[in-house]
C-alpha cells in the first residue's frame, strides 16, 4: 500500500490558532509536530491518495486565515509501507495512568512491567487512540476512578456495562475489559478504526470480550443502554448529538464526554445540562487546553 504524506512547515507562533481552526472545522488527521530547541513547527498528515491530500489542504487553508496570508508552501511525498508505519510508531510512547499502563506493540520484548500492574498493548495504526492525547487520559482517567469506586463498594465490574463511542483505536473499550467491566461495546463511523479495534483486542487477547461495530451516533446508540458511556468526539458533535447519548445512560449510570476544549466547555455543559436537567455534574477535569464533562443519570 502506498501512502502519502503532506508536510507544511510553519511559524511556531500559528501553531495555536491553526490548532483551534483544525478542531473548529472538525479536519481530521493532521499532526502538529513542534521542535522546541529549533523553535520549528510543522502540519503532517498521511492520505491515501495525492488528490485525497490536496482536497484536505485546502479544506485547512480555507478553515485557517492565517495558513492563507501566511502562503504557506507544503509538500507531498509518497511513503511506501515500511516508512508509513514507523512515522505514526514514532509519536507512541509508553504511559500509565494507576496500575494500568498502555504501551505500543513493538515495544513488547523490552517492556518491563512492575509486579502487580497491568499492560494493554496497542498498535493504533492510522486510527486515533494511544492515549498519548489529553482527550483519551481525561476518559482513562474517569474509567479507572469509576472501576476503583465499583471495587471499594464491593460491587463486581461484571455487569458495568460499558460504551465506547467512537472508539478510534480502541482503547477506551479495551481498557474497560482489563479493568474487568462489561459486557462492553465499541463503535466507530470509520471502518478502519474498528478493524484496528478488532486487531488491537487480538493483541491482548481480548477478542470477543468487547464488541466492535460501525456505527454512527444514532445507529451505534439505538437500543442500548449501559452503566458507563464514554465519547471522546468532538464539541460540535456531542452537542449535536446530546439526545442520543444521554438515552444511552442506564439509570445511576455516567456519561463521560471529550474531545471539549476548554473553550468549549460552557457550550457542552450547557447543552447537556438543557438534556439531562436533573442529572448530577461532576467538576470538569482539565489537562492542557482540554477538559471533560462528567455527569450522572439519577437511579
Ligand atoms: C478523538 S477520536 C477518540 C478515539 C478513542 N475513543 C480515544 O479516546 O482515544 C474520535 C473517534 O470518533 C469517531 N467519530 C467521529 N464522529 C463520529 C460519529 N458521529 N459517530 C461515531 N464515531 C465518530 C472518529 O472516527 C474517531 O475514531
Amino acid at each position: 500500500m502506498i501512502l502519502y504524506e503532506l508536510r507544511a512547515e510553519v511559524a511556531p507562533e500559528a501553531v495555536e490558532e491553526i490548532d483551534g481552526a483544525i478542531q473548529a472545522a472538525e479536519l481530521l488527521g493532521w499532526n502538529i509536530v513542534e521542535d522546541a530547541l529549533a523553535h520549528t513547527a510543522a502540519l503532517v498528515a498521511v492520505f491515501e491518495s495525492e488528490a485525497e491530500a490536496w482536497r484536505a489542504w485546502e479544506q485547512l487553508r480555507e478553515a485557517c486565515s492565517a495558513l492563507a496570508a501566511a502562503e504557506v508552501q507544503p509538500a507531498l511525498r509518497q511513503l511506501a509501507e515500511p516508512e508509513w508505519r514507523e512515522s505514526y510508531r514514532a509519536h507512541f510512547r509508553a504511559w500509565q495512568f494507576g496500575r494500568l499502563h498502555w504501551a505500543p506493540i513493538w515495544e513488547q520484548d523490552a517492556f518491563v512491567l512492575p509486579e502487580g500492574h497491568e499492560v494493554l498493548w496497542l498498535d493504533p495504526g492510522l486510527a486515533f487512540g494511544t492515549g498519548n492525547h489529553e482527550t483519551t487520559r481525561l476518559c482513562v482517567e474517569r474509567l479507572v476512578e469509576l472501576a476503583a469506586r465499583a471495587a471499594a463498594g464491593g460491587e463486581s465490574p461484571r455487569g458495568l456495562r460499558v460504551i465506547d463511542a467512537g472508539c478510534g483505536s480502541g482503547i477506551l473499550a479495551l481498557s474497560a475489559a482489563k479493568l474487568g467491566l462489561g459486557p462492553v461495546v465499541g463503535f466507530d463511523n470509520d471502518p478502519e478504526a474498528v478493524r484496528v479495534s478488532e486487531e488491537n483486542a487480538a493483541l491482548n487477547g481480548l477478542s470477543g470480550a468487547v464488541e466492535f461495530f460501525v456505527g454512527d451516533l444514532v445507529s451505534g446508540l439505538a437500543g442500548r443502554q449501559a452503566e458507563l458511556v464514554l465519547a471522546n468526539i468532538l464539541a460540535p458533535v456531542l452537542i449535536e448529538f446530546a439526545a442520543p447519548l444521554v438515552a444511552a445512560v442506564a439509570p445511576g449510570g455516567t456519561l463521560v464526554l471529550s474531545g471539549i476544549l476548554t473553550s468549549e466547555g460552557k457550550a457542552v455543559s450547557e447543552a447537556f445540562r438543557r438534556a439531562a436537567p436533573d442529572w448530577h455534574f461532576a467538576e470538569s477535569h482539565t489537562l492542557g487546553e482540554w477538559c471533560d464533562i462528567t455527569c450522572t443519570r439519577p437511579a
